[in-house]
């Protein structure tokens, strides 16, 4: 897939993921962004300042690559990380950040490892999310992370931004989606087992399990 082929079906795609997401407690107010790459190499995001509850399809806004509006209202203030990641994973064709409560508190946590900032606890988790690298604090919006979010990107298809949130690149939208909803849950596991002896998967375990790229 060289990204969405059918526009109509992208933007029917992005306002019912968005608000699925939105309605299950995944992200709150007008917390988070999606975007898909369209074949024809623009970008197809939600707008700043909406709810994903309540986002339109005639409410997305359009990029290029280079996060340059085309069309559509202002795209969200994140539209240079998500476009870091479709230029840094060719493969991908959607982004999805959002400010799921367990893994932006996990993102809060002190002492964090930048190279993994969660355990594998379970085999879902490796399958889906894999490593998670921690991007340093940025103010929503700050295009000074760009340069690290694309390098990262590369190797990476889901970051934690400290203090704020997950942003998860996929093949699909369904698939971006999946692999943040488990991020979330493994946060949950996470701060559900602290002070408590555990037993993560050890390395050669995760490896074996770890995401093809997308
Ligand atoms: O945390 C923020 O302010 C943004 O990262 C965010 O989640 C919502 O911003 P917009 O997409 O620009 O509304
Ligand atoms: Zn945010």
């Amino acid at each position: 897939m060289s990204g969405y082929a059918d526009e109509r079906t992208a933007r029917a795609l992005i306002v019912r993921t968005a608000r699925s997401l939105f309605t299950r407690g995944l992200t709150h107010g007008s917390t988070g962004n999606l975007s898909l790459r369209l074949a024809d190499g623009s970008l197809l995001l939600t707008p700043t300042g909406s709810s994903l509850g309540g986002v339109t399809e005639e409410e997305l806004s359009r990029t290029d690559l280079n996060g340059r509006h085309l069309d559509g209202p202002a795209p969200t203030k994140e539209t240079f990380l998500h476009a870091a990641f479709y230029r840094a994973r060719p493969d991908a064709h959607a982004v999805v950040h959002l400010h799921s409560t367990h893994a932006a508190a996990v993102s809060c946590l002190d002492g964090l490892d930048p190279a993994n900032a969660l355990p594998p606890l379970t085999a879902y988790y490796a399958m889906r999310v894999g490593t998670l690298p921690l991007l340093p604090y940025h103010a929503p919006g700050d295009v000074a992370l760009e340069p690290l979010a694309e390098r990262t990107a590369r190797t990476h298809h889901a970051v934690l931004l400290a203090n704020h949130g997950p942003v998860v690149a996929g093949a699909t939208l369904e698939k971006a989606a999946d692999a943040v909803e488990e991020l979330e849950e493994t946060a949950k596991l996470h701060l559900l087992l602290r002070g408590h002896a555990t037993r993560p998967l050890t390395p050669e375990q995760a490896a074996a399990l770890a995401p093809a790229p997308s």
